[in-house]
């Protein structure tokens, strides 16, 4: 993946993201996400499924009058009917979504191969026919047969298809199998862009998504915290700084709002973002252990990726249970409480023992509290 690999994010935070189970989003909630995704600078929003009822078109419709910059594109079954009601939304992209593996194909649906692709010509047909931009979503694609795929992007292509979804829908793909995959499709049908839509069943959904960029995708799909279907989507802001950080590839996203989108989307879906989650846990730049602490004293490149406010946090120096010296004197620094190595060497042994019995790291008023307790053992 060189520089000059242009991806495109597609962020689904408001459709794959809302079908968490027991997630709603309120319209006032879907305009707060929108907003701030469209102000990063993401260039596509999924944003809902019209199919669903009048409320969730309502809201729809609340979110295309924002007129943003971002792309606003619909989840649709492979139904006129489904793709009218986008329409009827003001919307101007439609993912189209057909089942493709054979196991869905027979025992979900209860269709046939043969069936899923008339089902496509006709809506496909009937979407290009009004002027839509489409992407055509394979569910379970990475469990379907590679030829019978080959055959299903070919007819995309040739009845107008902008974009083909391969979906990791169970997340059973690991990065190998991702990549050889996606290589295999983009060159069958070169002429077709391809998204990847990867779940996080085994924990490898941001792996998988590079994969697929590897592989020939340009479009990722994402959500805000990874939320989604089951054990979630790729993360928005796992993708964006891998992308950055190991792949070289800049998707021109502010990433600095990154923590304020994502305690916003923690709030809305009840879903507490754990202090240690990837590049927006909130703990993820604070430094404890005494050799971590001096290392990022001296320069944060010796244990930080990036800088935290690349994403919107700030480093914190933790006096705690297994603090080193110079952590220490930081710590005290932090305070206004000027401490030499010396003393903070002797502090040492009362910041461990007051840490494992608080089970925890110290606040100031600890930090003052024992510096308070050495000073009058010292003038007694
Ligand atoms: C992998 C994904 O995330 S895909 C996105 C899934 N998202 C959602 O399901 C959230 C919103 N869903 C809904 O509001 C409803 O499920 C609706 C409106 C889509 C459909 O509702 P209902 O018609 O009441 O059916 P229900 O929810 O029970 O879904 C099952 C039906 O959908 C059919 N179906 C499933 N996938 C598709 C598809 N891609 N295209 C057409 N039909 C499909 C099933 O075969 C089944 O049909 P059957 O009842 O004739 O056997
Ligand atoms: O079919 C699509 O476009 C998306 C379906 C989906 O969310 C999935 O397969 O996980």
């Amino acid at each position: 993946m060189g520089e000059q690999t242009r991806v495109f994010i597609g962020d689904t935070t408001l459709r794959d993201g809302e079908q968490t189970a027991g997630v709603v989003f309120s319209a006032r909630e879907k305009i707060a996400i929108a907003r701030h995704l469209d102000a990063m600078g993401v260039h596509e929003l999924e944003c809902g499924i019209p199919a669903m009822g009048e409320e969730e078109r309502e809201s729809i419709r609340a979110l295309v009058d924002l007129g943003l910059s971002a792309r606003l594109i619909t989840w649709n079954r492979a139904l006129v009917t489904d793709i009218e009601a986008s329409i009827a939304c003001g919307i101007e992209a439609v993912d189209i979504s057909l089942s493709v593996s054979d196991i869905m194909i027979e025992h979900k649906i209860n269709k046939s191969r043969e069936w899923v692709q008339e089902q496509l010509k006709r809506a496909l047909g009937f979407a290009k026919g009004k002027g839509l931009y489409v992407c055509v979503g394979g569910e379970d694609a990475s469990r379907a047969d590679g030829d019978f795929l080959i055959e299903l992007m070919r007819t995309a292509r040739d009845n107008g298809a902008d974009r083909f979804r391969f979906c990791d829908t169970l997340g059973i793909l690991d990065p190998f199998a991702m990549y050889e995959k996606v290589a295999r499709l983009s060159a069958a049908v070169p002429e077709l862009e391809i998204e990847v839509h990867t779940h996080n069943d085994l924990g490898l959904a941001t792996a998988n998504a590079l994969a697929g960029v590897r592989g020939g995708a340009r479009y990722i799909s994402t959500t805000v915290n990874g939320l989604g279907e089951r054990a979630g989507n790729a993360a928005l802001e796992e993708v964006v700084m891998a992308l950055k950080v190991a792949c070289g590839i800049d998707v021109g996203i502010d990433t600095r709002r990154f923590r304020a989108v994502s305690k916003l989307v923690g709030r809305a879906s009840n879903r507490e973002v754990p202090a240690w989650k990837a590049v927006v846990g909130e703990k993820v730049f604070s430094h404890e252990s005494g050799l971590h602490a001096d290392g990022v004293l001296k320069d944060p490149r010796n244990y930080e990726l990036f800088p935290p406010e690349e994403v919107g946090l700030t480093r914190h120096i933790v006096a705690g249970k297994h603090s080193g010296t110079n952590g220490i004197v930081e710590s005290y620094r932090q305070i206004g409480i000027p401490v030499s190595r010396d003393e903070a060497q002797e502090l040492m042994a009362l910041v461990r023992s007051t840490a494992q019995r608080i089970k925890g790291p110290l606040a100031p008023k600890d930090l003052i509290k024992l510096h308070q307790a050495r000073s009058v053992s010292l003038a007694a």
